[in-house]
């Protein structure tokens, strides 16, 4: 089937061009030109690539790559940008874009870019079948990294598993809260049951509630059936209550009926249900904090935390980051039949120096995105700029030599002329073959 493209673009003629083109090479196109526009072709067609225009007249390509992203994972999107305006670019790249283009300046960069991006959102389909088909199965000895940190964490977590008891994960965004409860679910007794998940914070209170206790028929305008919520669907398995800490109040005392005795309400019920759910919450917030502030209540913050596991942030277990980037690699690399992939000393450098506010799921996507901009060996200019930028850092600050302070500024250079070298010898005032020789000397990849 060829890969679906939807361009949204209130430019029609430029749209309707760019169209006319990936249908020569190929794809098949689709046309916006507004949000919601693009909102109703993403419904209609699975789609394989966005190219978004930033200025929409029903609101900006940098947020919607995020919505996108949110509804639609396996779909990439590429930002059209305009002329100079690289900030916009590369904050779609942090909400999950795959990249951005210039408008009219990078027309030689359109074809093999959306290429790539579209060979990545293929990618992303096998991925998210084989998680499917396998369960999406982790367990704790699949958890990598050989720090005391996360060590630490692995043991309690198998200690606790064999038990019954309510676990509460806390850690920042991306640390794998989600991953330490499905391993610690399938190290359990219940592993042969149920594990089901719900985000507390993607739902208002009363979808929320909906989705976790239930409706009879008749409850409300609408629901003309019983609807089972998750609670009775998770019954002799778990439930995994991720960002516990932005449950509605309200909400919050109805869990801790659960915990205390099994019972729930059904909405439009009277007599109460029974389950018998082991719940592991997880929370990127303060929640002790969240009770002093009258948030979050104090017996229910008791009854979730009788057993706390903090992950650390990636940037605590740096030593663990060429671990963690090389098992990822041999992964993506497998998925995509791309064979013998390195990584340059420079570019692992970027990833151990780097703070990784994302954590271990920003470095996931890096390296997916590296895996497949690669020829042969990962180089710093296949990593996102930010990261680049942080091999410099790390290296002016750890070494004050001429020399070191040299290799750095000619790195700069180097990825501010894209690698092109004649043009960083003009700007450096030396003479190509003295780069030439300097590019060795550094081992500047
Ligand atoms: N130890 C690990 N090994 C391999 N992949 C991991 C590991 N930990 C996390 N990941 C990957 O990182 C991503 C984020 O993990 P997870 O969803 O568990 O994080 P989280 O802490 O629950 O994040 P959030 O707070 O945003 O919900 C996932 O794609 C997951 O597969």
């Amino acid at each position: 089937m060829k890969p679906h493209i939807l361009i949204i673009d209130d430019e029609v003629k430029l749209s309707t061009l760019l169209g006319r083109i990936l249908s020569l090479e190929g794809y098949e196109v689709s046309l916006a030109a507004t949000c919601k526009e693009g909102w109703a072709q993403l419904a209609k067609k699975d789609t394989d690539v966005v190219l978004c225009d930033v200025k929409l007249p029903d609101g900006t390509g940098v947020e919607l790559a995020e919505q996108i992203k949110a509804r639609y994972p396996v779909t990439e999107i590429i930002l059209l940008t305009a002329y100079g305006n690289i900030p916009d670019g590369v904050q779609a790249i942090k909400n999950g874009a795959f990249d951005y283009i210039t408008k009219g300046d990078d027309n030689n960069r359109i074809i093999p870019l959306v290429y790539k991006a579209a060979e990545k959102a293929q990618l992303n389909k096998r991925v998210a079948s084989w998680e499917k088909q396998s369960g999406n199965k982790n367990s704790l000895d699949k958890i990598s990294g050989k720090s005391i940190a996360i060590l630490n964490a692995v043991n309690l977590a198998g200690k606790v598993a064999a038990t019954d008891s309510t676990v509460l994960l806390t850690g920042e965004t991306g640390t794998g809260k989600e991953v330490f409860a499905q391993a610690i679910h399938q190290a359990g007794k219940r592993a042969a049951k149920s594990f089901v998940a719900i985000n507390c914070s993607a739902f208002s209170k009363d979808l929320l509630e909906g989705e976790l206790f239930g409706h009879k028929a008749g409850a409300f305008t609408g629901a003309t059936k019983d609807q089972k919520g998750l609670l009775e669907e998770a019954n002799n398995g778990t439930l995994f209550l991720d960002e516990i800490g932005e449950m509605p109040v309200e909400l919050q005392a109805k869990i801790l009926r659960v915990l205390e005795n099994g019972e729930f309400i059904k909405i439009g019920e009277t007599k109460p249900s029974r389950t018998n759910v082991r719940i592991i919450s997880a929370t990127n917030r303060d929640l002790k904090k969240e009770v002093e502030e009258g948030n979050f209540r104090e017996d229910l913050y008791f009854r979730l935390s009788v057993f706390q596991i903090a992950l650390p942030a990636l940037r605590e277990r740096k030593e663990d980051i060429p671990g963690i980037t090389e098992m990822f690699i041999q992964q993506f690399a497998h998925k995509i039949n791309k064979q013998n992939i390195g990584i340059s000393a420079p570019a692992q450098q970027a990833l151990n120096n780097y703070q990784w506010p994302g954590n271990i799921r920003e470095l996931k996507n890096v390296i997916e995105r590296a895996v497949i901009l690669c020829e042969g060996q990962i180089q710093l200019s296949d990593l996102p700029v930010e990261i680049q930028s942080s091999n410099l850092t790390g290296k002016t600050l750890s070494a004050f030599s001429i020399a070191s302070v040299e290799k750095s500024h000619i790195q700069k250079v180097l990825s501010h002329t894209k690698g092109n070298k004649a043009e960083a010898a003009r700007l450096l005032e030396i003479g190509i073959a003295t780069l030439y020789r300097k590019i060795e000397e550094y081992g500047i990849g």
